[in-house]
């Protein structure tokens, strides 16, 4: 570390860079001087700064839990998760070729497959890139949660119908009917 110490300011500077790159920084910061090696430099050590600054966000990513994407599931509020990333859609919701509704249905689970099923093109694939909003903890997932496909939905509807259990019953009748008359001949 080089130390810079102004007895009239009782003040001390320290700076952990090397002598010369700190007495020109000590001179810049406490002098007139207003000359271009000056600006340059003193532009130079402020991207510096950025980059660095840059460095330790970049290092802090977000990484999202389940919870707080899935609650995301609205049309004017729709994050999805892809390929262990997290993107909050919404903006993008009135303009997807695909439709909002479709993406709004992709909420609340990993839909990864859905967007791969679909065979979205590169062009697709850097679109999303500015709709990403941070890494997603698969570890979060929910187990496999207990819905019913579609099909299944529908052969569960059928049998809880009017018309279903009347055939059952007619079914029902008739064998036995058809037993009766076995029997009695
Ligand atoms: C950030 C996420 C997404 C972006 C940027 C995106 C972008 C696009 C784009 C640009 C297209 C036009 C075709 C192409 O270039 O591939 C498209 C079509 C489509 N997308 Fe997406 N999409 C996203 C998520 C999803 C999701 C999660 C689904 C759910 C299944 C989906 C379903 C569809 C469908 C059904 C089409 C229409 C295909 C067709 O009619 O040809 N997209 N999407």
């Amino acid at each position: 570390m080089f130390s810079i110490i102004s007895c009239s300011n009782l003040f001390t500077y320290n700076c952990t860079n090397t002598p010369t790159f700190c007495l020109l920084l000590w001179d810049c910061i406490n002098s007139d001087r207003r000359d271009s090696v000056c600006v340059r430099f003193l532009l130079q050590t402020l991207r510096l700064f950025i980059s660095v600054a840059d460095l330790l966000m970049a290092s802090v990513q977000k990484t999202l839990v389940f919870d707080d994407v899935a609650k995301h599931n609205k049309i004017d509020d729709c994050w999805i998760i892809i390929s262990g990333k997290v993107y909050d859609v919404t903006p993008f919701m009135d303009d997807h070729p695909g439709g909002g509704e479709v993406m709004r249905k992709a909420t609340g689970k990993d839909a990864t497959v859905d967007y791969g099923d679909v065979g979205h093109s590169t062009a697709a694939n850097e679109m999303m890139q500015k709709y990403y909003v941070g890494e997603f903890d698969q570890s979060t997932i929910p187990e496999k949660r207990s819905y019913m496909s579609s099909t299944t939905e529908k052969i569960y509807n059928l049998k809880k119908s009017p018309q279903f259990m009347i055939k059952v019953l007619l079914v029902g009748i008739m064998a036995a009917a058809l037993r009766i008359l076995v029997v009695s001949f």
